[in-house]
């Protein structure tokens, strides 16, 4: 038994995914065909786990209207997409063409394009044309680290009482400790971390689920 979250090996984070949902047919081939399209970037995709609560989190906050930031080749929005109540709507957000053209093609073959809306262009300007009222259920933001305090700013007006946000990488790989991170995401990460903390509109905690995950509920 322990009180402090377990640190997982290889095999035991393979026990979690594989007694968790597991990635169906759709979610493996999206999975493989990014590692091998985009070697590169494919690190960036949400893991397994995460996708599953991702959906979990849907499904039991009921949400119909959410919104993410980040979306490269679709893992997180079909994750999301997948947990949305009946007519529910998921409205993202990506500079890229290249990455979310096979984001799109996931969709139309797992049946959720009519659900997903994609606006292309630095969310920290295409996010200013949602309506200004609290009417979002979810948001899910796992874009660029030194915008997340922008589009922070942006959604949690945004987000209904008793709405959820969700951030991803906020632990860096345990780099939110080093004295002097000297890369800018890391740092803006530790000024964020800071500012979820001081935020009076919401309740928050950090899960130490894959990079870090923050759960804020908004009040
Ligand atoms: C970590 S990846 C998202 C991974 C995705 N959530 C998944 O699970 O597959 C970050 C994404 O943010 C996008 N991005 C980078 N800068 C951005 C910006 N200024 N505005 C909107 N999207 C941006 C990138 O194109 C990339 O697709």
């Amino acid at each position: 038994m322990t009180r402090r979250t377990l640190a997982l090996t290889e095999a035991l984070h393979a026990y979690v995914v594989a007694n968790g949902s597991e990635p169906d047919d759709l979610v493996r081939d999206l999975i493989a065909e990014t590692a091998a399209v985009l070697p590169h970037d494919a690190g960036m995709q949400v893991a397994p786990e995460q996708a599953a609560l991702l959906t979990l989190l849907t499904r039991i906050s009921g949400a119909r209207r959410a919104v993410e930031i980040g979306t490269f080749t679709g893992l997180s929005s079909i994750a999301i997409a997948r947990g949305l109540a009946d007519g529910g709507r998921l409205t993202c957000f990506d500079v890229s063409e290249e990455f979310t053209a096979i984001a799109r093609r996931y969709w139309r073959r797992a049946g959720l394009d009519d659900r997903i809306e994609l606006r292309i262009g630095p969310a920290a300007r295409t996010l200013a044309a949602l309506p200004g009222e609290p009417h979002l259920d979810l948001v899910f933001i796992d874009a660029d680290k030194t915008g997340y305090p922008a589009y922070w700013e942006a959604v949690v007006p945004r987000v209904r009482p008793g709405g959820l946000i969700l951030v991803d990488n906020v632990l860096r790989d345990g780099h939110v400790l080093d004295p002097d991170p000297g890369d800018e995401g890391t740092l803006a990460i530790v000024a964020f971390n800071r500012m979820v903390l001081a935020d009076e509109r919401v309740e928050s905690m950090i899960l130490p689920i894959a990079d870090g995950l923050t759960l804020a509920r908004r009040l």
